[in-house]
């Protein structure tokens, strides 16, 4: 079966700023997948070449198997992030247009209308004008104006951005119920702890280049089990001469480091040279991950793996 998005080697620049380098992606389909990354970075302009809002310079972009979007129409939605809505009409008919102009027919629309409405828990702003609607409200009617029509692919772009924690639970509800309804589901985001309990697959663009791509376990096994914390008698002695051990630090009761290679071998060495008390290899978050290749120090990426297959 084909992949929902493959790229390949797809570049994009804007007058002086190379805003994509050429990137290959491939989303499975069926999965959620997760765009991280600082601001800038180009997670939008990839969006945007996936849907053809934008044309890679070079390279190419292949979608439900189809290498013009404009074929795969029907079947692929976006929610961008600057969102408009025409504010008079009520959400009914508002919905109405924009579940037609993706295909949909009635009276399926008007029942995934209504359904929708439920899901999203404002099923009485149902015959409510736009204008009416909060911010947050409007958001979820525009989450719904891209499901309507039951995309196989749905392409969210910061679809979380202001929304409460009760809000943002009912988005992270529905886009579970389309992915175990097969619906190949990505979406851009700034929150990690998000990114980390929704996505199958985390896809980190820094700079235009693809710095992280993988499931979590993937990435953090890549990343994060080189962070190590050990108590023992002889304190920061026991590291003494180790190869290996970087960013050594007295954290009082413990000693944290940072070590390249296997951990096994470093506790035989130390079960060796002292007497342990604590030995705990850490798996760091999402968060720390990112900080980790988005610092400003330019060096912490150079010994950063280019990504996780
Ligand atoms: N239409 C455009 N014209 C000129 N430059 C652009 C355009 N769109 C994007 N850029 C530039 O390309 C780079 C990538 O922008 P992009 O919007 O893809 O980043 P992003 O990762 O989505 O950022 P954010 O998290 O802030 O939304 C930025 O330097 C941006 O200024």
């Amino acid at each position: 079966m084909t992949s929902a998005i493959a790229i390949r080697g797809a570049a994009k620049r804007f007058g002086d700023v190379q805003a994509v380098h050429r990137l290959d992606l491939t989303v499975p389909r069926g999965s959620l997948y997760g765009f991280i990354g600082p601001n800038g970075s180009g997670k939008t302009t990839t969006l945007r070449m996936i849907m053809r809002i934008l044309l890679p310079d070079e390279g190419e972009v292949e979608v439900l198997g189809d290498r013009d979007t404009r074929a795969a129409h029907d079947r692929v939605s976006y929610l961008p992030e600057e969102r408009g809505l025409y504010k008079r009409m009520t959400v009914r008919r508002l919905l109405r247009y924009f579940g037609s102009l993706k295909g949909a027919r009635q009276p399926d629309l008007d029942q995934q209308i209504v359904r929708w409405m439920e899901a999203m828990r404002i099923p009485e702003w149902i015959d409510k004008r736009v204008d009416a609607l909060s911010k947050g409200m409007a958001q979820k009617v525009q989450f719904v104006s891209a499901v309507l029509n039951r995309p196989e692919l749905l392409i969210l772009d910061e679809p979380f951005s202001g929304l409460d924690p009760v809000n943002a639970e009912v988005l992270n509800e529905a886009v579970l119920d389309l992915r175990r309804a097969g619906t190949t589901v990505v979406f851009s985001t700034h929150d990690m702890s998000v990114a980390e309990r929704l996505c199958d697959r985390i896809f980190m663009i820094y700079k235009g280049r693809k710095v992280l791509d993988g499931t979590l376990d993937q990435i953090q096994a890549e990343y994060g089990f080189d962070t190590i914390r050990v108590a023992s008698d002889a304190g920061l002695d026991a590291f003494d001469g180790l190869l290996g051990v970087r960013d050594l630090h007295d954290r009082g009761n413990f000693q944290e480091l940072r070590f390249q290679g296997d951990p096994q071998e470093l506790l035989r060495t130390l079960i060796d040279r002292t007497r342990l008390t604590r030995f705990e290899v850490a798996r760091p978050s999402l968060h720390d991950i990112f900080v980790r290749i988005a610092a400003p120090e330019e060096a912490l990426i150079e010994e950063s793996p280019a990504h996780v297959a």
